[in-house]
């Protein structure tokens, strides 16, 4: 049992996830989908090692990501039916690979047990993230899903966090980011929270050098996290 005393619940901060890297494992079913669209368009697959470098800005760049890979131009209007085909098979697959990372389910629980909020701040469009966290079981633990099509913005955009935080009935002040790439860590400063990075995630740099408040690579180790920052 943790020794931290319950927080008011008339203001609570939130603990701000991000989804793809961070909270689960969707790089399998990624890759399938994004080399299926792109084989069956007539290109090259592309190697998982170089998706993962592509992942974190939404579908629709991922796949901007493997034609440029290709060498392929691509227009908005060339775009469209692929990434038309992109959502209808992702929709489909959406967790025939994808699992929550280890550890994930029970943090969750203990962070609510501990008062804190919890939002889902990611750049999937609802469209993908609302039914990939039910395919997970994973909803309930949310007072706020927001993705990459919510507000005008994705993150990096600080909209989208301040909009989780703000939607799942909290306060900024003691709020804290948790990603494993760029876009979280800029979205985080641009909001004015800190930031805890996992290092299992998808990013082409390791995260570390990306200048996070703290780094984890367990979610055993998040609380320990949450509390050096004395949040
Ligand atoms: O690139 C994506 O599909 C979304 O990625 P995110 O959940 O890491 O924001
Ligand atoms: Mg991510």
């Amino acid at each position: 049992m943790s020794s931290t005393p319950l927080r008011s619940a008339a203001t609570p901060p939130v603990i701000v996830f991000d989804l793809d890297g961070t909270l689960v494992s969707s790089m399998d079913d990624l890759v399938v989908t994004l080399n299926v669209v792109l084989e069956a368009a007539g290109h090259e697959a592309i190697a998982p090692e170089s998706v993962r470098t592509m992942v974190g800005h939404g579908a629709k760049v991922l796949l901007q990501r493997g034609l440029e890979a290709n060498g392929v131009a691509w227009t908005e209007d060339s775009l469209a039916p692929l990434y038309a085909h992109f959502l209808t098979y992702y929709e489909a697959h959406i967790a025939d690979h994808t699992r929550p990372f280890s550890g994930v389910v029970d943090c969750l629980a203990r962070l609510r047990d501990r008062g804190f909020r919890l939002a889902v701040c990611t750049n999937k469009v609802e469209r993908l993230t609302l039914p990939l966290l039910a395919a997970l079981d994973l909803t309930w633990h949310f007072d706020a899903v927001v993705g990459g099509d919510t507000f005008e913005r994705p993150k990096p955009d600080a909209r989208p966090v301040l909009g989780a935080i703000e939607r799942a009935g909290g306060m900024v002040t003691g709020s804290v980011m948790v990603g494993d790439s760029v876009t979280d860590i800029d979205a985080a400063r641009a909001a004015g929270i800190p930031v805890v990075a996992v290092d299992f995630g998808y990013t082409p740099v390791p995260v570390r050098d990306l200048g996070p408040d703290r780094v984890i690579s367990h979610f055993d180790d998040l609380e320990a996290a949450l509390d050096e920052l004395s949040v």
